[in-house]
């Protein structure tokens, strides 16, 4: 394929459930989707899932757009690609930008699918026909109301439940949610908040029967992560620290996590998204997906990826319905007794809704 036309188009969509971490609130997601089209005609979407203020990772909304408008775009339009994985070595020369790149790299993947008349899980080398889907709980106002909300979640069905933790804000939460829930699969999400002065802490943790802590140290950490696990016998998953197939294999060698969470934006595409979860797989290491608070196009995007055979724990895809009035996408991703279908259909396997799209559009821009 000749990538031929690109379009950037900047969305801004109401949360239906603002998502609120340690951070700020997310009560409006931002995103950029790239329609990418080819000299056969063929269209592939993809969508950028930095947020609009750098608190996850360094990479924001403007900072994706200035990458893939001097950047990313110029260095595949025209070019001839055989294979998605070519993208990787394309960008190579472009020092991180994950999600910038990932954005871009998924539309090529959506388009190679296609051309290949497989659906996008298959062209991944995904087998599952459905996958296992929890849900992430931003911070409540009250233990009273998060514990209301797991009660809703628990009876529509999803498998398990993330919350947010921070220091002052964990210990007495885990301990009042054990005590209404005592074998509900249960995650804690430090977003990097605590440092290893509060072992004490995260030693209490340990006692809940957690099914994993995620990410408790500083994002760019594997060293402490490694002395961290050591001391304790809940598995500590990594986030914000794993952004590469290297980084990964240096946390597995070092023995910093038990578990890892892809995100196809932090880890720079689908490409090395399969990377990684081959080397976990080879290390008996389990996966799951992480999310973004994506729209549709991202959010097909990990359906997708979650076919594979080493995301063995539930993910953070919720359904559409969960964050959005109205998603972009047709169908919407709809999560039954705690899973999503696998679409087989060629492609993405839902189509891109543009009455949605073009009312939630605030500009456009074209590159050809
Ligand atoms: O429901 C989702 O998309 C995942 C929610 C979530 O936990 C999250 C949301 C935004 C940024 C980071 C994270 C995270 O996994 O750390
Ligand atoms: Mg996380």
């Amino acid at each position: 394929m000749r990538l031929e036309k690109i379009t950037l188009r900047h969305l801004k969509m109401p949360m239906k459930a603002p998502f609120t971490t340690s951070f700020g609130t997310v009560d409006e997601k931002e995103m950029l989707l790239i329609e990418a089209k080819d000299e056969s005609g063929t269209t592939g979407w993809g969508e950028t899932v930095a947020f609009v203020a750098p608190w996850y990772t360094e990479e924001t909304l403007k900072t994706t757009w200035h990458m893939l408008q001097d950047f990313l775009i110029p260095i595949l339009l025209h070019k001839k690609i055989g294979h998605p994985d070519e993208v990787t070595s394309l960008f190579a020369p472009i020092r991180r930008n994950c999600m910038a790149k990932a954005s871009i790299e998924g539309a090529v993947w959506d388009i190679y699918a296609q051309q290949t008349k497989q659906s996008l899980a298959q062209a991944l080398g995904g087998q599952k026909q459905r996958i296992e889907v929890g849900v992430s709980v931003g911070i409540q106002p009250s233990i009273a109301q998060l514990i209301a909300l797991i009660k809703g979640h628990i009876e529509e069905g999803y498998k398990r439940v993330k919350i947010k933790i921070k220091p002052g804000e964990d210990v007495e939460i885990v301990q009042a949610i054990r005590a209404e829930f005592p074998n509900l699969p249960l995650v804690v999400d430090a977003n990097s908040a605590y440092t290893l002065e509060d072992i004490e802490i995260l030693q209490q943790l340990d006692d809940f029967n957690l099914l994993m802590i995620e990410q408790p140290l500083a994002t760019d950490d594997i060293v402490d992560h490694a002395a961290l696990q050591k001391k304790l016998k809940t598995p500590i998953c990594l986030d914000e620290s794993i952004t590469s197939y290297e980084d990964a294999r240096r946390a597995i060698e070092l023995g910093s996590c038990g578990v890892i969470n892809i995100k196809i934006g932090r880890v720079g595409g689908l490409t090395e998204a399969i990377r990684i979860h081959d080397l976990c797989k080879a290390n008996h290491i389990p996966v799951w997906c992480g999310g973004m608070l994506e729209a549709g196009i991202g959010r097909a995007h990990n359906v997708a990826l979650t076919s594979l055979s080493q995301f063995i724990l539930p993910g953070d895809t919720a359904g559409s319905s969960h964050y959005w009035y109205e998603d972009i996408i047709d169908p919407e991703v709809k999560v039954k007794d705690g899973y999503i279908e696998v679409p087989q259909s060629v492609g993405i396997g839902y189509k891109p809704n543009m009455a949605v799209i073009d009312k939630l559009t605030i500009s456009k821009e074209i590159y050809q």
